[in-house]
């Protein structure tokens, strides 16, 4: 049975990422792409759905569970470690970087003190854990498992032998001793992977740590909460491809919004919005090379008609990710549909423009050199948000309802054409600016008389609706109404008063009571992350400053041992839920610690003067 979601930890080589539970056990593993299917599945079913564990024998009749585990240094380096009757185990899982060659994870298990016995118990399931391959011994040595496209190698010196469609390892190591195992994946129509002798693993893992460490010393981040920014940092490039420059919200499928609900989708995508904001997060916090990637990507991407713009693509971006589900996987703790695919591709979310704008201003403004492509891109898009801004679309959210007039869609909209304004006059674009300045006060005004309700003294949900958003935190933060403006006061204080939850964390939206159903969704949900890490920013930028930071800290105490966190928090079972380890969530801590050491620098926003 799968763990909590906060048991898990996040191994990858940039191109997919395996989950690893702290009894050693990964239980989800996507190949040869993090949107492909999954080898290991026992995430979102059983044991039987595909997973690999690693640890001390049974005979020594110990609890599986890893007495200690820490990533190495700055690094996505895992060591478990496991104190036996006769020694201690330590168990260094890691995923090197393929700069072109096979998908691999190597497990090295070693003695660091007395002798410990270690078993490998090997359960490889191709797609999504439905189907059991065929495996065999080939006449030099190497375990080679086989189905359709697909093709597994297992690399070990440990004694191993397969029983009941299961490979079984052992090993006893004397102290100092240590071994590896390396699964790779070839497609099974080419010849076999190379297969790396010990040296060469050694070497590996200690080019792995390498790579990771100088990847972190590049951050510019040097305030108090340095860990854990650069924890999140180093999540957030795990979820960037290196080779197309996507960049997708997380790392998993179907993890439940509300356990045992329905409320579970595939994040294995890259959002135009989640992935501008991660974008605009890596460029504040130093990193260039995967800002200009993801905006290559994006050109590649969107190009052609904006009309056929689609709010997310395939990590290469491939339009086609239709929305299916998995029925042989009974769901994380029995929360189903299992889904893959997404069909909010399909859907009109009117703010993805301002996303996408903003992180144009942000990499022009930071130094990114101009690209005569994306001024042809910028025009086309602003040419779309004039002639759509004012029509219904499924929002922020998502949601699965009919389409509103989402007031944060429509401040997106006036973000789009503010944020294309902004690089005319810097220099870095050119385009019809006194027409968009135009079209940029007539959506403010069309917000400010129907998005703001004046006896609430709060913006709304939607036009002519009572509920109000945690995205409305974005007003200040986006520079469309300062954020000592009472409206913006209101509106945080509303929000907080409303949308709150026991602890002190928000809903995005409401979903109880008469709000029930309204976004199209069965059940409830739990309190969404970056909403909470939006209230850290408004929070330092009117002044209250201990109140933000407080509500930062409580943040950080959501995360695990690892510093990871899912897309939301449960309130009442106090679970971390939701997909894993998630862009937003971690955005959200990378975003609030630069806030909070200077309330002003947020976004590039600090470059705008919000107009009253
Ligand atoms: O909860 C309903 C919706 O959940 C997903 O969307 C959420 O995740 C996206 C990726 O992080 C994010 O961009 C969006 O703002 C969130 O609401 C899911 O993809 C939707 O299909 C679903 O309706």
């Amino acid at each position: 049975m799968a763990g909590h979601i906060e048991d898990y930890a996040l191994i990858g080589d940039l191109e997919t990422a395996a989950l690893v539970g702290r009894d050693g056990t990964i239980d989800w593993l996507c190949l040869p792409r993090l949107d492909s299917q999954a080898v290991f599945a026992a995430l979102l079913g059983a044991e039987n759905n595909g997973s690999w564990s690693i640890g001390p024998a049974e005979s020594s009749g110990l609890s599986p569970t890893a007495d200690r585990r820490t990533y190495r240094g700055e690094s996505l380096l895992l060591e478990s470690e496991w104190d036996t009757p006769t020694g201690t185990l330590r168990v260094t899982d890691f995923m090197p970087p393929r700069e072109g060659g096979a998908p691999r994870v190597i497990r090295v298990v070693e003695a660091v003190r007395g002798t410990v016995t270690v078993a490998s118990t090997l359960r490889l399931r191709f797609n999504y854990g439905k189907v059991v391959p065929w495996v065999h011994r080939t006449d030099d040595g190497r375990v080679r498992a086989v189905a359709g496209p697909h093709a597994v190698w297992l690399d070990t010196e440990a004694e191993t032998h397969s029983e009941k469609l299961t490979t079984h390892s052992r090993v006893t190591l004397a102290e100092g001793e240590r071994v590896a195992f390396t699964l790779s994946w070839q497609p099974s129509y080419v010849g076999p992977p190379g297969c790396l002798d010990t040296d060469q693993v050694f070497q590996i893992q200690e080019d792995t740590e390498k790579f990771w460490a100088d990847w972190a010393s590049h951050c510019t981040y040097n305030g108090p909460y340095r860990d854990a920014v650069i924890r999140s940092l180093i999540t957030l490039k795990a979820l960037t491809n290196p080779l197309t420059g996507g960049i997708v919200a997380a790392a998993t499928t179907s993890l439940p919004e509300e356990l045992g609900g329905v409320r579970n989708w595939d994040y294995r995508y890259v959002w135009l919005r989640d992935a501008a904001i991660t974008m605009s997060c890596l460029l504040r916090a130093g990193y260039r090379d995967e800002a200009r990637a993801w905006r290559d990507w994006l050109l590649r991407a969107v190009a052609g008609d904006p009309e056929n713009l689609q709010i997310m693509y395939g990590i290469a971006g491939e339009r086609e990710i239709p929305e299916t589900t998995l029925p042989w996987l009974v769901g994380y703790e029995n929360s189903t549909p299992v889904r893959i695919g997404n069909d909010a591709a399909n859907q009109r979310q009117l703010d993805v423009y301002g996303e996408v704008i903003e992180a144009l201003l942000l990499a022009a403004h930071l130094g990114l050199e101009r690209d005569e492509t994306s001024n042809t891109l910028l025009f086309k898009l602003v040419q779309f948000v004039e002639a759509h801004w004012h029509e219904p679309d499924k929002g922020i959210w998502e949601v699965r309802g009919p389409d509103r007039h989402f007031v944060h869609s429509k401040v997106m909209a006036w973000v789009a054409v503010d944020c294309a304004i902004k690089l005319i006059e810097g220099g870095h674009a050119d385009g019809p600016v006194d027409h968009w300045r135009i079209l940029r006060d007539t959506i403010h005004q069309d917000v400010c008389e129907n998005g703001y309700d004046p006896d609430r003294n709060t913006f709304t949900q939607s036009y002519g609706s009572q509920e109000l958003d945690a995205a409305l935190l974005l007003i200040p933060q986006i520079g469309f109404l300062p954020a000592d403006d009472e409206r913006v006061i209101g509106t945080i204080e509303a929000i907080q008063r409303e949308l709150s939850t026991p602890d002190g964390f928000l809903h995005r939206y409401p979903t109880e009571g008469d709000s029930a159903g309204n976004d199209g969704l069965d059940g409830h949900e739990g309190a969404f992350l970056v909403c909470a890490f939006w209230l850290v920013d408004d929070l330092a930028m009117i002044n209250r400053a201990d109140e933000a930071r407080n509500l930062f800290e409580r943040l950080l105490a959501l995360r695990n041992d690892l510093g990871l966190l899912a897309e939301e928090w449960d309130p009442h079972q106090q679970r971390q839920v939701g997909n894993y380890p998630q862009a937003y969530s971690h955005i959200g801590i990378v975003d609030a610690a630069l806030s909070l050491e200077n309330p002003s620098q947020r976004h590039p926003l600090a470059l705008r003067s919000a107009k009253r």
